[in-house]
């Protein structure tokens, strides 16, 4: 069976998308896995369903490159709302995207009958501990108190973590050394499956900047490293503020090896806005 993709990525996080309105998908995980690898597949941090809904516009079912599905992709989703306006399935700016972490709401900046680039409602975050289960090792016990800046050992280093749920698990460590020297190969899976986090986690590496910014690079769970994390960048933000890095209610810049977003968090919602990108269209034999 010959179906056709498009390669899309939001700063320089790329999925392999599937428009599947119309006709499902089989075997996801699967196809993740094979279609994903950068050399003999089509290449990519994973693959993206845009699929119909029942409570939304549309539905969005990400699985990142090892097979794994995610429950919200922030990068994504923006790439997901430039395919429904520009391919005429869902003719309007504002739109809204069901993900396995519930509805989420799109304002799509358009020029020409093009998208160039997407707001999204992230929703609320949700401090660490409801979300991202911890076992009882005294690092936090059912109800769990949030986590934000507590000491972790990592790879026989010190770490000062604040764990934010995007819909999806973060773990957002902030560093002065220069995030581009860290050993990611080495440091990322020691967080991805660090008992702490039975569910495995996303980790954020972050330097604060000038201005207000910050640099990000993270490790992904599922995928490792990518250019750009969406709820990743979100978590990031929050947890400046939360740490006193930054403010509440003002527009944050994060600055990945891909591209920038700028994050804007309150109480209530956290709103990401960013880019997104059509790279080629396909057809593959599944
Ligand atoms: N690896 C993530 C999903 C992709 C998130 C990321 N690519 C984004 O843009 O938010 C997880 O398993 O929770």
């Amino acid at each position: 069976m010959v179906r056709p993709f498009v390669k899309m990525h939001g700063c320089g996080n790329d999925y392999i998308y599937f428009d599947c309105l119309r006709e499902p998908l089989p075997n996801p995980e699967a196809l993740s896995v094979r279609l994903s690898e950068r050399h003999f597949g089509i290449g990519g941090d994973g693959i993206v369903l845009i699929c119909p809904s029942h409570t939304a516009d549309a539905r969005m079912r990400m699985f990142n490159l090892d097979g794994s599905e995610g429950k919200m992709c922030g990068n994504a989703i923006r790439c997901v709302g430039k395919y429904l306006y520009e391919s005429g399935a869902v003719p309007r700016e504002e739109m809204s995207i069901e993900t396995l972490s519930g509805i989420r709401r799109l304002h799509l900046a358009t020029a020409g009958g093009e998208v160039s680039s997407v707001r999204v409602d992230m929703g609320r975050a949700e401090l660490a501990a409801a979300h991202i289960p911890v076992d009882a090792a005294g690092f936090g016990v059912e109800p769990c108190e949030p986590v934000i800046g507590r000491p972790l050992q990592v790879g026989g280093r010190e770490f000062a973590v604040t764990c934010v749920s995007m819909g999806n698990p973060h773990c957002v460590v902030f560093l002065e050394e220069d995030v581009d020297a860290l050993d990611l190969a080495r440091l990322g899976p020691l967080f991805e499956f660090h008992p702490l986090f039975p569910d495995r986690i996303n980790t954020e590496f972050c330097n604060p900047l000038p201005g207000g910014e910050f640099k990000m690079r993270v490790w992904e769970r599922g995928s490792g490293e990518t250019l750009a994390c969406g709820t990743g960048a979100c978590a990031s933000a929050v947890a400046a503020c939360l740490t006193g890095r930054a403010e509440w209610g003002h527009d944050i810049k994060i600055r990945l090896r891909g591209g920038e977003l700028t994050i804007h968090c309150t109480d209530e919602a956290v709103y990401m806005t960013g880019g997104a990108t059509t790279v080629f269209k396909g057809e593959v034999e599944l």
